[in-house]
């Protein structure tokens, strides 16, 4: 099996308090994975320790078999930030610019879009169910809708793994199942694998493969079906905190 990820014995601090102590952690291809744990617990820390964003004080990360700081297939990889919404709000470009502005690694010198581009363009799109939407303002479209397109600009280097820090903040309920959804087909049609951090430590356990708990310097890893939330929550928080269940 491919192992997408692979952490071993990671240590990491911004200063002299450690975040990470000693983290091993084994990612393999096709599988989903959710990383929980309170605020503060170095979630968006430690996928910026995965991509080589930062440097951990010891131990080490490897991508797809290399060495992350060796690592140069970018385009395999898909990371969507947790400011990324943000950021973009006030943005003037519209859903296909923002979509094929990651296409340009591919262009070459020439840097403009021949048929290929296109159809990869429009292909991301549709897997989104954005393709009405190409001509539109990102800033004017709703929180899930902006999601949904940073997936495809993402999507338009037919990705390995897709990294997602807290893609469902400001998502509403039917976004969220819609994004769930579409998370479905990318891990489960296309064979992408999948990193997401959440602090719905309910709903990622049920849509998820494995989930990854961070609190106090490590990491426990859980199969998803026997991960039990209110356990977790009742060791986090205390006994009084209770998961609420949506309604499906
Ligand atoms: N660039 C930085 N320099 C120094 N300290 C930082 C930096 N970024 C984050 N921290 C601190 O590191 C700790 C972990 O932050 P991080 O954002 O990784 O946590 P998180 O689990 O993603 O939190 P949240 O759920 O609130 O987003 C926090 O105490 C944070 O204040």
């Amino acid at each position: 099996m491919t192992e997408v990820v692979k952490i071993e014995k990671m240590t990491f601090g911004y200063d002299d308090t450690m975040l990470l102590t000693d983290v091993d952690l084994t990612i393999n291809q096709g599988q989903f994975w959710g990383i929980v744990g309170p605020n503060g617990s170095a979630k968006s820390t430690f996928l910026k320790l995965i991509l080589g964003l930062i440097k951990p004080n010891a131990g080490s990360c490897q991508l797809l078999g290399t060495p992350v700081h060796e690592f140069k297939q970018w385009s395999k990889i898909g990371y969507i930030p947790q400011n990324v919404r943000e950021f973009n709000m006030g943005f003037p470009a519209t859903v296909e610019e923002i979509v094929s502005a990651n296409l340009i690694s591919q262009m070459g010198i020439l840097k403009w879009m021949t048929e290929t581009h296109k159809n990869k363009l429009k292909e991301a799109l549709e897997i989104v169910g954005m393709q009405d939407y190409a001509k539109r303002q990102i800033g004017k479209l709703s929180g899930g809708q902006q999601q949904r397109v940073f997936i495809a600009r993402t999507l338009v280097n037919s990705p390995q793994v897709i990294f997602m820090d807290e893609p469902l903040v400001g998502v509403d309920f039917e976004s969220q199942e819609k994004f769930y959804a579409l998370m479905e087909k990318l891990n489960q049609k296309m064979g992408i694998t999948l990193v997401m951090v959440s602090h719905d430590v309910g709903v990622i356990s049920e849509r998820t493969s494995h989930i990854a708990c961070m609190g106090n310097g490590k990491i426990y890893v859980h199969d998803s079906q026997a991960f039990r939330p209110e356990e977790y929550l009742e060791s986090i928080y205390g006994e009084k905190t209770k998961i609420v269940h949506h309604n499906h």
